[in-house]
């Protein structure tokens, strides 16, 4: 019955899906886009890829570096677990960091899976890139932010 829950719970969160156009971004390379207005607490999308274990993962980042795919596809549970859309994976990994974001993560488990669903924290104007906070670990070589926002802190990690 509880699965039958989850299930339902999840289809009617796809049911809602929005419009969005992954298009250039003013903050960094490529990014979504919002094509129609978006209320507060809507679920946006879901950062859709392949669920991984931390080991396989710290090789996998390995690898990406290697060849060359930059700061990879990759989005870290806080069980450790990482779900990586580099290879498989939807255009939620398009999704740009902001210090004021538009949006937010939640991860849901849904039938003993962890999936990873974006809604929008505020309302969001058809036009607008979405974004939501990375929350990277604090590290030593900084990536330097360029979301624009008034309280921008300056680096992502
Ligand atoms: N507020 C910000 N300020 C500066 N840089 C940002 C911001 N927010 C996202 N970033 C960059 O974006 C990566 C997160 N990326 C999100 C989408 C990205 N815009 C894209 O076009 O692919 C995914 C990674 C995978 N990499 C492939 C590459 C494409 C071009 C060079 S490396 C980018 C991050 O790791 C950052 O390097």
């Amino acid at each position: 019955a509880a699965e039958g829950a989850d299930l339902l719970k999840a289809t009617q969160l796809k049911a809602r899906k929005k419009r969005l156009r992954f298009q250039r971004s003013k903050i960094h390379d490529w990014g979504l886009v919002a094509l129609e207005p978006i209320e507060a607490e809507d679920f946006v999308i879901e950062y859709v890829g392949e669920l991984i274990r931390p080991r396989i993962s710290d090789i996998r980042e390995r690898q990406y570096e290697k060849m060359g795919i930059g700061s990879s596809y990759l989005f870290r549970l806080d069980d450790g677990y990482v779900v990586d859309a580099t290879k498989r994976g939807g255009i939620a990994r398009f999704i740009n960091h902001s210090c004021e974001p538009n949006c937010y993560t939640k991860v849901i488990s849904v039938e003993g899976q962890k999936k990873i669903f974006i809604y929008a924290k505020r309302h969001i104007s058809a036009g607008e890139e979405l974004t939501y906070n990375y929350k990277f670990p604090l590290e030593e070589k900084k990536i330097p932010c360029h979301c624009g926002s008034r309280r921008c802190r300056g680096s992502l990690n």
